[in-house]
């Protein structure tokens, strides 16, 4: 559904001029120019009805990739496909099948009602009447929009203007999503309604989505595959399971005996690199376990030795540390 081949973009801006009379002025007319190569080389495939994290630290390419992506942006060099369409040469035909959200920053008209916003997107897209009165009602009933409809953008709160900029990136009913931070600034509530909402167009109406998020319960909620850009470079894709092996957090056990364990130093420490005792306390005994090296099986039987055990924790690194030693 979408490919990108040794895809590139450098920005050129001008040097500022040295310190002195007219500095802003002398800006202006500088002939030196610093290149700025904001995605270098990247390449990547994505099938249809997957739902793609495209996460990385701030200012490491994620929206110029999205722009390239979409035809806003053209590339330096290499090649985007959207269904085999080029997004900047047959932009009308990719423009069909493709919905893009900016998060930061709407593409509703902040001083109309959400309602006329929607018609004037329907007449750039060529749907009929009757079409978009029937897509508006499914998506205002989908996205609790009715509240609203007739309220201008700019008087929105952020969550119902995120759910009323997500309408209008599905209002032509697109095969593909782009969606640049679509949770940014929003609450609990909120947030928990559009990754439902995400989840469901993806699951049920098999929707391709590409998404780019700080936020990692978003990542690990709702895809099912992850990119991760730095600096401009991919520095991995895989599935979660894969980068939380890849980054090799260790996984922690929680064992509860029915009796204060004797304390297993001697035959933990010579599986160190497998199993470390992190800490015991009373009937507790909490123990950090390498699963690239050992399963929980054999972690399990290694800890059984030391007493009766009657209850068992296992906690997963968090996300958010995995991608903070990646970062
Ligand atoms: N129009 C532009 N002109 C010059 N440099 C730019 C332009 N757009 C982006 N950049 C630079 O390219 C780099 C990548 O920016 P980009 O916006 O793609 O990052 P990002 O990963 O989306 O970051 P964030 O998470 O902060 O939104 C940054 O160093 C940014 O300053």
């Amino acid at each position: 559904m979408i490919t990108v081949h040794q895809l590139s973009k450098s920005f050129r801006s001008p040097l500022p001029a040295p310190e002195g009379p007219f500095r802003g002025l002398r800006t202006l007319m500088s002939r030196q120019y610093t290149e700025k190569e904001a995605v270098r080389g990247v390449n990547f495939s994505i099938a249809p009805g997957e739902f793609v994290g495209y996460i990385g630290p701030n200012g490491a390419g994620k929206s110029t990739t999205i722009k390239m992506l979409a035809g806003i942006l053209h590339p330096t060099s290499g090649e985007v496909r959207i269904d085999g369409l080029n997004p900047h040469r047959d932009r009308r035909q990719v423009a069909r099948r493709l919905g893009v959200l900016f998060g930061q920053r709407t593409q509703l008209w902040w001083d109309l009602p959400v309602r006329d916003s929607y018609d004037i997107l329907a007449a750039m897209y060529g749907i009929d009447a009757e079409r978009k009165d029937a897509r508006i009602n499914e998506l205002a009933d989908l996205l609790q929009l009715g509240e609203f409809m007739d309220t201008p953008v700019r008087k929105l709160s952020l969550g119902q203007r995120m759910r009323a900029d997500l309408a209008a990136a599905l209002l032509h009913d697109p095969d593909v999503l782009f969606l640049d931070e679509p949770t940014i600034g929003l609450d609990v509530v909120a947030k928990r309604s559009i990754r439902e909402y995400l989840h469901s167009i993806n699951i049920e109406l098999g929707k391709t989505v590409l998404l780019t998020t700080h936020d990692m319960d978003d990542i690990e909620q709702l895809c099912s595959r992850v990119i991760v850009i730095n600096r401009g470079t991919l520095g991995f894709d895989g599935t979660i399971d894969e980068l939380r092996r890849r980054i090799g957090l260790p996984t922690l056990i929680r064992v509860t005996y029915r009796q204060a364990p004797v304390l297993p130093s001697a035959e933990i420490n010579e599986n160190a690199t497998s199993l470390r005792l992190a800490e015991v306390d009373g009937r507790t005994l909490t123990a950090e376990c390498n699963r690239e090296a050992i399963s929980a099986m054999e972690a399990l039987r290694l800890l059984e030795q030391y007493g009766d055990i009657e209850d068992v924790h296992m906690e997963e690194p968090h996300f958010e540390d995995v991608i903070h030693t990646l970062y």
